[in-house]
Parts: structure tokens; C-alpha cells; sequence
């Protein structure tokens, strides 16, 4: 299982590369890989397991922030009835996003960088994506809220792209008049 030692941070050249596709049908490697990232993310939200292996809750893990540079992410976002999101994505792409951007009001983290960056990181509010499954199906989702904001953010891990990157440094706190906050 990934523990918070197989994450690799800030600084590592890994997280600034641009992923590699991934052959399809998925090598067992690559759907061990895969899954892998999951398993970490449904770990990290499981109080017990977070606190008995130590491992700080995400949402999403990308396969670059376990120093596999493959177009690899999963992401796990709880609902009320059913999860909110629930996807593991090979080769992910944005197919269409709205000119109107959002962000979190509280601004993003990231489990590869071990310190708070404040400021809010414009994202577009609403996307279609399409990305294959582990069985190589391809699948397409609209998605608004904190799965498109979650989405972005792997798919930035993809390009080597940080959160913080998207902060503006003048005024960090400054919302664009597109931007609407995720309440
Ligand atoms: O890349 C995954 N990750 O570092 C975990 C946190 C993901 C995250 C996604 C959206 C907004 C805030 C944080
Ligand atoms: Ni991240």
C-alpha cells in the first residue's frame, strides 16, 4: 500500500514533467499502478487507517506524486446517498469547460507539498471530460463543483503543473469577475 513516504514532494523533478499516455489494454503493472492510487485515497479517508499508517486525507492521488510519470489518477469524493465522484482516469483530457471559472473559497493543498500556499486557485466551473477506465473503456462525465475542481487538479499533476502556480502573486486573494466561489 502507498504510505505518506512513497509521496514525493515539492522540489522533485518528477512533479514538473509531463506524464507519459498509457498503453491500452492497461499491463498489469499499470493496473496495479492504478488502483494502487485509489487504494491510498479510500485509505486516506478511513479515520482508522489514516491515523493507524499516518497518512493525510486527499481526494485525489496522481501516479506522478508516487514517481510514476503516466497519465494516472484517481479521485474519491464522498456524497450524501453516493459518492460525489468516484473515478479512476487513464489518459484524462478536458474535452470542454465553461468560460466561467470557480474556486475554493479556502483556497487548495496538496499532499506533495508539505506547507500551507494561500490565495485561490481559479478553475473552470463546469468541464467535460473523458478519460478510459481499468478496462480501457472510455467513459465521458460533465462535471461542476469540487469533481471538476478535483479533476483539474490531477490533471495539472499530469502536466507538471502545482496548484499554486494559478495563484496570482500580486494579490493572491484576488477572484477574477468570471470566478465564483464553491460555497
Ligand atoms: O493531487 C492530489 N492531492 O495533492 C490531494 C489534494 C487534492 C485536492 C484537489 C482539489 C482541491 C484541493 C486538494
Ligand atoms: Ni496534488
Amino acid at each position: 500500500m502507498i504510505l505518506m513516504k512513497d509521496i514525493i514532494r515539492e522540489g522533485h523533478p518528477t512533479l514538473r514533467q509531463v506524464a507519459k499516455e498509457v498503453a491500452l489494454p492497461l499491463s498489469e503493472e499499470d493496473r496495479k499502478i492504478a488502483e494502487s492510487l485509489m487504494e491510498y485515497v479510500l485509505n486516506s479517508q478511513n479515520d482508522e487507517l489514516a491515523e493507524k499508517y499516518d497518512l493525510r486525507p486527499g481526494i485525489g492521488l496522481a501516479a506522478p506524486q508516487i514517481n510514476v510519470s503516466k497519465r494516472i489518477f484517481a479521485i474519491y469524493i464522498e456524497g450524501e446517498d453516493e459518492p460525489e465522484l468516484d473515478i479512476i482516469a487513464i489518459n484524462p483530457k478536458i474535452v470542454s469547460h465553461s468560460v466561467e471559472q470557480t474556486f475554493l473559497g479556502s483556497g487548495e493543498g496538496c499532499l506533495s507539498v508539505d506547507r500551507p500556499v494561500e490565495g485561490y486557485v481559479p478553475r473552470y466551473a463546469r468541464i467535460t471530460i473523458e478519460a478510459y477506465d481499468l478496462d480501457g473503456k472510455k467513459f465521458k462525465k460533465r462535471l461542476r463543483g469540487l469533481p471538476a475542481i478535483a479533476f483539474q487538479h490531477e490533471l495539472d499533476h499530469l502536466n507538471g503543473i502545482m496548484f499554486f502556480d494559478h495563484i496570482d502573486e500580486k494579490n493572491p486573494l484576488k477572484a477574477n469577475e468570471f470566478a465564483q466561489p464553491l460555497e
